[in-house]
């Protein structure tokens, strides 16, 4: 059996990042992983780049030829991609033996983890080959720095985990660029009478009812899935001067 994390996040939360600094993590407790690039759009890897879905379709050739722009040009790749499953992923996933592990490295568009069943379905067909997946949510600290940013950043992580099924960790990146650390430990692990009062202070009176129930999802599900709980990374991007 393989094994597989699928790295997704909004754009620029961080993907390739984390995917370049697992790799050099691995290369130094000698540990072989392979990462995949599934963004269609992406042009400079820190990583080498074991698979590449810009073999299979380039964003750019798309939009050329049929006058999409980036967004619809990247949608129309990744149902390429889709239709494309039983023979180039196939064939690209052969290569690899019992054991190995896979890093796919996604496109940004909160789209392919909120209701586009392209990604789903890609899932599925990593594990009809026998791998053993898990979603990996990068979710840029700045999310964790006032109430509301806290309850948007928990809903987008929240449809990923609906809209995928797999064992979900979320990360926290770009945690060298807060400044005030204490504050995200108080959103790590917190208090949902507080969080709602919090909510309930930044805005209007109308909006307490639906306040009220998104704090009443909120604790269902970090009642019913320890998972949401966020695990917080410290990216370790000394060699890029962070
Ligand atoms: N300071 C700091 N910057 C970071 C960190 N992680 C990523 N960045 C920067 O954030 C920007 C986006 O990072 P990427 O890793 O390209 O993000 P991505 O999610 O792969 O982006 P898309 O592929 O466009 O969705 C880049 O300029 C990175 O250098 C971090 O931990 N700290």
């Amino acid at each position: 059996m393989g094994y597989a994390q699928l790295v997704i996040g909004p754009a620029g939360s961080g993907k390739s990042t984390y995917c370049s600094s697992l790799n050099r993590h691995c290369e130094t407790v000698g540990r072989t992983m392979h990462i995949v690039n599934l963004d269609p759009a992406a042009e400079n890897f820190d990583y080498p780049v074991a698979m590449d879905i810009r073999e299979l379709i380039s964003l750019e050739d798309v939009m050329e030829e049929l006058g999409l722009g980036p967004n619809g040009g990247l949608i129309y790749c990744m149902e390429h991609l889709e239709e494309n499953l039983d023979d180039w992923l196939t064939e690209e996933l052969d290569n690899y033996l019992d054991d190995d592990y896979l890093v796919f490295d996604c496109p940004g568009q909160i789209e392919l983890f909120s209701h586009v069943p392209v990604l789903r379905n890609f899932v599925e067909h990593l594990k009809r080959k026998g791998f053993n997946v898990c979603a990996v949510y990068m979710l840029d600290s700045q999310f964790m720095t006032d109430v509301t940013k806290f309850i948007s950043g928990c809903m987008a992580s929240l449809s990923a985990m609906v809209q995928l099924e797999l064992p979900h960790v979320n990360i926290l990146s770009k945690m060298d660029l807060v400044s005030d650390k204490k504050n995200i430990e108080d959103f790590l692990n917190p208090e949902p009478r507080a969080l709602l009062s919090e909510l309930n202070q930044r805005m209007g009176p109308q909006f307490a009812k639906l306040n009220k129930s998104l704090i009443e999802l909120y604790t269902v599900c970090v009642g019913s899935n320890r998972q949401l709980h966020t695990i917080w990374r410290r990216c370790r991007c000394e060699s890029q001067g962070f």
